[in-house]
C-alpha cells in the first residue's frame, strides 16, 4: 500500500493498531502517547503528531487532529485507511450550563452540527452521534477514577469566535445567524463548545467507523470568557479516562 498523502505513512508503520486516540492538539499527542508504554513518534507533518504506544500489549495510535473539522477529517480519513476503526477524541471545551463547573469532564452523547466538514459526509439530517459502547467506555472510565462528569448533548462549531457567540473579539459584532444562540443552546441542554465533534461523529457514523468524546472544561461561559484555571491538571485527569476507555475497548 502506498503512503498517505498528509500523514505520510503506510500500513506497516502503524502495526496493526485499530484504535486511535485523537485529540486537537499535536503537543497532547505526545503527552498522552507518553502515558503509555514504548511511545515512538510515527511522523510530524503540519498539525498532524502521530505516535504509536503500547496499552495491554496493543498498539494503539495517537494522532493529533488540529483545530476544527477539516483537518479532523483528513486525520480519520487516512488513519482509517491505514486501519484504525476506533476514534476517541480529547479535548478541552467551554461549559455553558451553570452545574457545570471549570474542571469536570464531558463526555458526548451526540453534537450539534455547527461545522461544514459534517456536510460533505452526509446532509444536516443526518444526526451527530458518537458510537454508544466507545460513550459507555468514557463513562464507565470517568466512573472507575471518581471523575466529576457529565454527559450529554455538545454544540461543535467551526468558529471558537462567532460560531460559539463570543463578543471579547476584535469587532465585538457576531453574524446575525449566531446572535443569541449561545441562549437558544442553553435551553436545549446543550453542555458545551468544542470544534471537531460534529464532523468526527458524522463521518465515522457514516463510514461504519466507532467515535467517543471527552472534553476537560476550561472555562464556564456562564461565568466567564477567559480560562483560569490549570490546564495540566485538567489534562492529565482526561487522559487518565481515554487511556483506560481505551484499555477496556482494546
Ligand atoms: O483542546 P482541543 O482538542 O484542541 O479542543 C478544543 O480546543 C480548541 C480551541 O481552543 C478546539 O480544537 C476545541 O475543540
Ligand atoms: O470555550 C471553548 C474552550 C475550548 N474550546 C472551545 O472550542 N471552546
Amino acid at each position: 500500500m502506498d503512503k498517505v498523502f498528509h500523514l505520510g505513512l503506510d500500513k506497516t508503520a502503524l502495526g496493526g493498531a485499530t484504535l486511535a486516540i485523537v485529540p486537537g492538539d499535536p503537543e497532547r499527542a505526545k503527552r498522552i502517547a507518553e502515558k503509555m508504554e514504548s511511545s515512538k513518534c510515527l511522523a510530524q507533518t503540519r498539525e498532524f503528531h502521530v505516535y504509536s504506544a503500547k496499552l495491554k500489549d496493543k498498539t494503539v495510535i495517537v494522532c493529533s487532529t488540529g483545530i476544527g473539522g477539516p483537518s479532523t477529517s483528513i486525520a480519520v480519513e487516512e488513519l482509517a485507511q491505514l486501519g484504525i476503526t476506533t476514534f476517541l477524541r480529547i479535548g478541552t471545551t467551554g461549559a455553558i450550563q451553570p452545574h457545570i463547573n471549570e474542571g469536570d469532564l464531558l463526555v458526548s452523547t451526540a453534537s450539534v452540527r455547527l461545522d461544514g466538514a459534517s456536510q460533505h459526509f452526509a446532509p444536516l439530517s443526518y444526526p451527530a452521534v458518537s458510537d454508544f459502547h466507545c460513550t459507555q467506555a468514557m463513562v464507565n472510565a470517568c466512573e472507575s477514577l471518581s471523575v466529576t462528569h457529565h454527559v450529554g448533548i455538545t454544540a461543535s462549531s467551526d468558529t471558537f469566535y462567532p460560531g460559539q457567540e463570543r463578543y471579547d473579539t476584535y469587532s465585538g459584532y457576531v453574524s446575525k445567524d449566531f446572535q443569541g444562540t449561545c441562549e437558544q443552546w442553553q435551553k436545549l441542554n446543550v453542555m458545551n463548545y468544542e470544534m471537531e465533534s460534529a464532523t468526527l461523529f458524522t463521518m465515522c457514523a457514516a463510514l461504519g467507523l466507532k467515535a467517543a468524546c471527552v472534553a476537560g472544561v476550561l472555562v464556564n461561559r456562564t461565568r466567564q470568557e477567559i480560562p483560569n484555571v490549570d490546564h495540566g491538571e485538567i489534562e492529565k485527569k482526561a487522559v487518565s479516562v481515554v487511556i483506560k476507555a481505551a484499555e477496556s475497548l482494546l
